[in-house]
């Protein structure tokens, strides 16, 4: 930890521990808006598809012709990943061909990461205050406050990690205690367009605690995770991200903490859960729209919880009715998601036209459904280099 800090130190950094946040990091000094405050290199990580394992290209790619599991781009990428990928190789090439499908990235980077605190004490790769095991070690794992059904999960990703590794020396406990830590800790590494390109664990960005109104964001250039000041940050403060997508309404972001961070979120944000301009917001990103297509206003339940009242006009709407449309929606969704359809961009597209369609007869212009629908529709057409006629 001393080593830590003193590392941080010349970041102008510090650590501290809050009772009720766990590890937090603090400026020493001011950052200005657009300033990087860290940036680190991932102590393991791998690409979610089929990717270099290096840069996590998709061009010019050549499976290894060992293990058959893990694709490069070119020898230098091969190169740069050959003291660890060595290791993993010869686990991965003992596996018979239906064992090697089930590995799966997240047991490519618990395998990694084994591997590479191996390598890190015989000292082949060197060991840094920012860039040791110790780091890891010390990320959260909240193994006491994980549902059963996810503990058999872990245990069962653990025993297949456990036959892959064959070290006697490694138990199924600790391992399932890391996928736990994953879970928490690691970072999906995205491109410029925030497009998903693998996962990765960064222990020192790992100790920024989150906030739906952060202070700053993550953003990667290839594998290096920086964090950037979206404001002035004054020395002395929390460094604080969004660990989630933060258009959600309150209950939506906080479940989804809930659920994978573990803990009730009390930022300014979620603070105003209940108050009016709360009830309006979620009702505008997660409710329904008014039946007058020329009102703007938002819908909430009526008392006897039958229909939806618009909080401009008045106007009712039926229950039965709104379930109908969300029903319609709901099939063409799993139409849409369908093997047939994915790979006919054309067909792919009018199915969302018709979900678009549907959509709008049914939340309020500005719902977070509807602008992901459009989302997938102009991304299907950029992909397709459909031309997109201007939409009024
Ligand atoms: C990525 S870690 C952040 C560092 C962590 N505080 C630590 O001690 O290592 C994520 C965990 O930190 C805690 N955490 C993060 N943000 C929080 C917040 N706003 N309020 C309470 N706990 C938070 C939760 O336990 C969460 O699972």
């Amino acid at each position: 930890m001393e080593e830590l800090q003193q590392a941080l130190k010349n970041c102008n950094l510090t650590v501290s521990t809050i009772s009720e946040k766990g590890r937090s990091l603090f400026t020493t000094r001011d950052f200005h808006p657009g300033d990087v405050i860290i940036s680190q290199e991932p102590y393991v990580c791998v690409p979610t598809q089929k990717r270099c394992d290096g840069c996590f290209s998709t061009t010019n790619l050549s499976k290894c012709s060992r293990c058959q599991v893990v694709w490069y781009c070119g020898t230098p990428c091969q190169k740069s990943e050959w003291k660890l990928h060595r290791l993993e190789c010869q686990a991965l090439s003992r596996l018979d061909s239906n064992k090697r499908k089930s590995v799966t990235p997240s047991i490519r980077l618990m395998l990694k990461l084994y591997l590479r605190r191996k390598l890190q004490d015989q000292k082949i790769i060197p060991s840094t205050a920012m860039d040791n095991y110790k780091l890891v070690e010390a990320l959260v794992a909240h193994m006491s406050d994980i549902k059963e059904e996810q503990l058999v999960l872990y245990a069962q990703m653990a025993n297949l990690v456990h036959l892959i590794l064959q070290w006697p020396e490694i138990n199924i406990k600790e391992i399932a205690n890391f996928f736990s830590k994953f879970a928490c800790n690691a970072h999906t590494v995205c491109d410029s367009e925030l497009r998903p390109l693998g996962t990765g664990l960064y222990p020192v960005v790992s100790i920024i605690n989150h906030s739906c109104l952060p202070n700053s964001v993550l953003v990667f250039d290839g594998r290096e995770a920086s964090v950037r000041a979206l404001q002035h940050i004054p020395k002395g403060t929390e460094v604080l991200i969004s660990y989630i997508e933060t258009a959600g309404s309150t209950v939506t972001r906080q479940k989804a903490l809930r659920e994978q961070y573990l803990f009730q979120c009390v930022c300014p944000l979620c603070s105003k859960v209940g108050q009016y301009e709360d009830v309006r917001e979620n009702a505008i990103l997660e409710g329904y729209r008014c039946k007058n297509e020329t009102c703007d206003g938002f819908l909430l339940r009526t008392t006897d919880g039958k229909a939806f009242q618009c909080q401009e006009c008045g106007l009712v709407r039926d229950k039965e009715e709104i379930k109908q449309i969300a029903t319609e929606i709901k099939f063409l969704l799993e139409e849409a998601s369908k093997p047939s359809s994915n790979g006919n961009s054309h067909e792919a597209i009018s199915i969302h036209k018709m979900i678009e369609k549907l959509q709008t007869k049914l939340y309020h212009p500005f719902s977070i459904n509807l602008m992901q629908t459009r989302e997938t529709i102009l991304k299907a057409h950029a992909s397709n280099e459909v031309y997109i006629p201007f939409i009024q």
